[in-house]
This record gives C-alpha cells, sequence and structure tokens, in this order.
C-alpha cells in the first residue's frame, strides 16, 4: 500500500491519473474473479448494451462488501481525500473531505446515497465500455480507482483503459493507460483542476475501455461515493 503514501499526487500525470503496480496478487486476482458467480455478493447486475453503455457486463457489491474490497476502499481512501481537498481549494469549491472513509460514507448516507458502488465488470470477446463519468448523487469522491484482475496477452488481448480529458474551448484529448495484472489505475471521476498561465481551471474527463479483441477480462472498480 506504499504506492498510495504521501507521494501518490506527484506520481499523477499529465492526465491527473497514476498506476499503482501490482495493488493486488495474483492470488488476490483470481480469488477476485471468482466472486463474479457468487450471487449473494452482488445487489444488481447491469448489461451495459441494454442502457448504451458498451458491451459487456458489471455487478454491484451488496453490503457488507467482501474483506478486501472493503479494507481496498478504507485503505486507499486518505492519501486520495488529500488529493481531493487541494483540487477543490483549487477549483474554488468549499467543499473538503473528511479524513476516514467513514466519515465520507457518513455524510453520503445522510443524503440519501446508501447503496454501495464497488463492483466487478466483466468482458468478453467484443465487449468494451463507452466513455463515462462514474457520478451517482450529489456528493461525488473525485478521485477512482479500477484494478486490472486479469492478464493482458494471456487472458484477453485489446481491452485497454482509456482517459480522455476536454479542455474548455478545445477538442478532447486521448490516453491509454497500460496496465498488468493486477495493476490498479487512480484517476478521476468527473473534472481536475489543471494550471493554466491565469491560475487553475477544469478539466471534465471521462473513462472508457476499448473493445476487448479476445479472451475474458475482469475489473474491480472502488468506488467512494455511494449511490442514491
Ligand atoms: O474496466 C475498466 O477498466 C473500467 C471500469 C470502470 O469503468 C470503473 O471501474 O469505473
Ligand atoms: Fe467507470
Amino acid at each position: 500500500m506504499d504506492a498510495t503514501g504521501p507521494s501518490l499526487e506527484t506520481e499523477l500525470n499529465a492526465q491527473g491519473c497514476a498506476v499503482l503496480p501490482e495493488l493486488l496478487s495474483r492470488e488476490a486476482c483470481a480469488e477476485a474473479r471468482k466472486w463474479w458467480t457468487e450471487e449473494s455478493l452482488f445487489r444488481s447486475r447491469v448489461d451495459m448494451a441494454r442502457h448504451g453503455f458498451g458491451q459487456g457486463e458489471y455487478r454491484y457489491f451488496a453490503y457488507p462488501l467482501p474483506d478486501r474490497v472493503a479494507k481496498l476502499r478504507e485503505q486507499l481512501y486518505p492519501s486520495l481525500a488529500a488529493i481531493a481537498n487541494r483540487w477543490a481549494e483549487r477549483l474554488g469549491q468549499d467543499r473538503r473531505f473528511p479524513e476516514s472513509h467513514a466519515a465520507f460514507l457518513t455524510e453520503c448516507h445522510a443524503a440519501g446515497q446508501g447503496r454501495p458502488t464497488p463492483l466487478i465488470l466483466r468482458y468478453q470477446a467484443g465487449d468494451w465500455n463507452a466513455l463515462h463519468q462514474d457520478v451517482y448523487g450529489d456528493h461525488v469522491f473525485p478521485l477512482q480507482v479500477a484494478v486490472l484482475l486479469s492478464a493482458p496477452g494471456r487472458d484477453f488481448e485489446g481491452g485497454e483503459f482509456v482517459l480522455t480529458e476536454q479542455r474548455p474551448r478545445m477538442q478532447s484529448r486521448a490516453e491509454v493507460v497500460p496496465l498488468a495484472h493486477g495493476d490498479a489505475v487512480v484517476f478521476p471521476v468527473r473534472e481536475r483542476p489543471v494550471r493554466g498561465s491565469r491560475g487553475d481551471y477544469r478539466v471534465q474527463m471521462r473513462h472508457g475501455v476499448s473493445r476487448v479483441r479476445s479472451g475474458l477480462r475482469f475489473t474491480l472498480g472502488i468506488i467512494f461515493h455511494d449511490a442514491t
């Protein structure tokens, strides 16, 4: 968990994202992939094509979350909250995020956002994830994490994690984030500050996954705000 220490903010690249190498071991990834078929772990399933979200399926965990997921959410949160608070300050927002994830969840739940958002996504050959933002209510924690549970080149081909950035009055820019088995990507949910000649301005971010050309690709998504 060292990669999430105080240096994380300096590791965010020009697109506001960072890779946490091998956040989960091979064994932990294998265990997480097996969750997919344990129906009692999930509160809902989404057929992405039916909603125009791309093609593939994802499943939101129910509370109580599997221990590993709950711990990841709790342990990743504090260093991300420090970044989130600096971003809010730079964007001139009054919002400040508490130090612990439990305290942030209390705020979400009091505002009617009580449904858990961590999820597992599964992509088969031909599947993809349209560019989107994971916003589920007024309370939005500005950073999220996705862990690649499958091995690129062995379990699947294609299926690259893509981030796009929309600067005011400019065309969108895309970045592909290369991930190895067990790596996690930390990325902005909706917007982030960028330094310009006249101070900070706001850029809109979206993320998605390019078409999986063959095989099977699983990801674990850790979103820190809960849903209405
Ligand atoms: O499958 C991926 O890499 C992206 C998953 C995603 O959209 C998310 O975790 O919010
Ligand atoms: Fe997402």
